[in-house]
C-alpha cells in the first residue's frame, strides 16, 4: 500500500511522520508532496519518506491520497489531480469545511474519508474524528483508521455534521486551551513572577488537572467542588467567571467554530 500526503505543513507532515514511525508503511511507500520550494528542501533532507514536487509523478501510484492543504487551496488542487486519479483510490481529507460531495464532484473520486484531527497529533496525542462515503468498504476503513491512529486516537462519527461539530470542539479546541493558558500566564506575570516561572505554574497546573480528570471518573464540576473551599480563594475566582458569563462565552466560541466549518462547506471557494 502506498500513501501520498499532499501539503506538508503542520498537519500533513505530522501524519507523514506518524505513519513512518508506526512501521505500518515502509519508507518507499510514503510519498509527500508540497508546493513550497522551501518545504521541499526540508522534505528532501528527511530520510523517512520520498518527497515529490510534481503531482503526476506520485498521484497515479498512490492507493491512499491524504489531502492536508488549506481549504482555500482545495479547488485548484482538485482540478489538477482530477485527470491523474483512478477510481480505486481512497482520498482522505482533513480540510475544515470541505464536504464529501464537493470532493466527489471536483475530483471524480468516490471513496472519500473526511477527517478532523487536532494539533496534539504532533506529539502522538491527537484526536481525529472521521466519517466516510458509502463507497469506502469496512476493510478499507480499518486501514484508514490504522493510519489515523498513528498520531493518537480516532473516533468514527455518524455523518459530516459531526465532523463540523468536532471541528468546534477538538479540531479548534487546542487553541481555546492555549487562550486560557495565555491569560493565566499574563496574570502570573502581572503578579510579579518571571516568564519562566509563570510558564511552569500554568503548564503544570493544566497537565496535573487533565491527569486527575483522566485517571478518575468524575466530572469537571465535581473536580471544581474539590478545589473550592466555601468562602475561599477558588470560589472567588469561579464567582468572578460566572459573573462574567465565561461558561456561556466559551460555548459560544465553540459554536462559532462549528458554524464556520458549516459555512466554509457552503461557500465552496473556502475563502
Ligand atoms: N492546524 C491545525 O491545527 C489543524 C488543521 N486542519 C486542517 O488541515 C489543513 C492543513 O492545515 P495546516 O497543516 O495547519 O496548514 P499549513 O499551511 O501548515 O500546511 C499546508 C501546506 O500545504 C502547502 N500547499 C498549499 N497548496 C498546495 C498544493 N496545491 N499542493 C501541495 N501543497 C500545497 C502549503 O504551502 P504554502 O505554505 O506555500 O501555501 C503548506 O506547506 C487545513 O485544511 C486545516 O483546515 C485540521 C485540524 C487541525
Ligand atoms: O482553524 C482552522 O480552520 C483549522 C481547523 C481546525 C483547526 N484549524
Amino acid at each position: 500500500m502506498k500513501v501520498l500526503v499532499i501539503g506538508a505543513g503542520n498537519m500533513g507532515l505530522t501524519y507523514a511522520e506518524g505513519m513512518s514511525k508506526s512501521k505500518l508503511l515502509k519508507k518507499k511507500n510514503i510519498m509527500v508532496l508540497d508546493s513550497s520550494e522551501e518545504k521541499l528542501k526540508e522534505l528532501n533532507e528527511m530520510a523517512h519518506f520520498d518527497a515529490f514536487k510534481k503531482l503526476e509523478e506520485c498521484v497515479p501510484q498512490a492507493d491512499i491520497i491524504f489531502i492536508a492543504v488549506k481549504p482555500y487551496h482545495a479547488n485548484a488542487l482538485f482540478e489538477t489531480i482530477k485527470p491523474l486519479v483512478h477510481s480505486d483510490q481512497i482520498l482522505i481529507s482533513i480540510m475544515a469545511g470541505v464536504t464529501i460531495d464537493a470532493i466527489k464532484t471536483h475530483t471524480g473520486l468516490n471513496k472519500i474519508v473526511r477527517a478532523m484531527p487536532n494539533l496534539p497529533a504532533k506529539v502522538g496525542k491527537g484526536l481525529t474524528s472521521y466519517t466516510s462515503s458509502k463507497e469506502v468498504s469496512r476493510i478499507e476503513l480499518l486501514t484508514v483508521e490504522s493510519l489515523l491512529d498513528t498520531t493518537g486516537k480516532s473516533i468514527r462519527v455518524r455523518d459530516e455534521n459531526f465532523i463540523d461539530a468536532s471541528t468546534g470542539i477538538s479540531g479548534s479546541g487546542p487553541a481555546y486551551v492555549f487562550y486560557f493558558m495565555q491569560s493565566m500566564m499574563e496574570a502570573a506575570l502581572q503578579m510579579g513572577f518571571s516568564k519562566e516561572v509563570s510558564s511552569v505554574l500554568v503548564s503544570e497546573t493544566f497537565t496535573g488537572a487533565v491527569e486527575l480528570f483522566n485517571q478518575n471518573n468524575l466530572s469537571p464540576n465535581s473536580w471544581m467542588d474539590r478545589v473550592a473551599s466555601k468562602g475561599g480563594t477558588t470560589q472567588a475566582a469561579l464567582d468572578s467567571m460566572d459573573d462574567n458569563n465565561v461558561s456561556e462565552l466559551i460555548k459560544e466560541a465553540a459554536f462559532a467554530a462549528f458554524e464556520r466549518a458549516v459555512e466554509l462547506g457552503k461557500e465552496e471557494n473556502y475563502a
